[in-house]
């Protein structure tokens, strides 16, 4: 093992998906001997100071093509710190999923960074989940309207997750260790 580094992760998730993403990440880095600091968005108080770690990780999902707007403000509040430290956004969407939406899924990222001045060394496209059991009426019609609909059922009746766990894991200690 190297020696240990100390990482902030920053996540939003609006239905838990980031949330369960960012926590795994969390954990291969502390089983690697690193310290993390984990933290929701919506918790990050003023006194954080971004300078205090080696390494940040930024994790947001994507709703109706944009990240957490809380997410976008705390970048772009901090984009001189981050833009002075290794780090790394982690997207998280259903584009990601799909050979065919791809460019989609890097299209939300394009925005995110264009709108934040942030330049991070580096991103991770991840695939998310669907999850129809907690969704209301304008949130599946949201989902069915998009070009993304094709690659689920019409009803969303299933619970799916597309997220690869084995790839994310390669990922992070890829990145982690660069
Ligand atoms: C209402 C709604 C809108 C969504 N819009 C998009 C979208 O525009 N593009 C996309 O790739 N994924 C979209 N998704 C999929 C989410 O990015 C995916 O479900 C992700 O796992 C959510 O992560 P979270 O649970 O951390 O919020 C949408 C999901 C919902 C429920």
């Amino acid at each position: 093992m190297g020696a240990a580094v100390k990482f902030l992760i920053v996540y939003a998730s609006t239905e838990g998906q980031t949330n369960k993403i960012a926590k795994f990440m969390a954990g291969l880095l502390t089983n690697s001997g690193h310290q993390v600091r984990f933290h929701n968005v919506g918790d990050v108080s003023d006194g954080l100071t971004i300078t205090d770690y080696d390494h940040v990780i930024v994790a947001g999902s994507v709703h109706s093509g944009k990240h957490q707007p809380d997410l976008q403000l705390f970048v772009y509040a901090n984009r001189e710190r981050l833009n002075k430290l290794p780090s790394l956004l982690v997207s998280v969407s259903l584009a990601a999923a799909f050979p065919d939406t791809q460019s989609e899924a890097q299209g939300y990222v394009d925005t995110f960074l264009e709108t934040t001045e942030w330049q991070p060394t580096h991103t991770l496209l991840t695939a998310g989940a669907i999850k129809p059991g907690i969704y209301d009426w304008f949130q599946k019609s949201a989902l069915l309207e998009g070009d993304l609909a094709a690659h689920f059922d019409e009803d969303l009746s299933d619970t799916r997750e597309f997220t690869d766990w084995d790839a994310l894991k390669q990922k992070t200690v890829e990145i982690t260790t660069s």
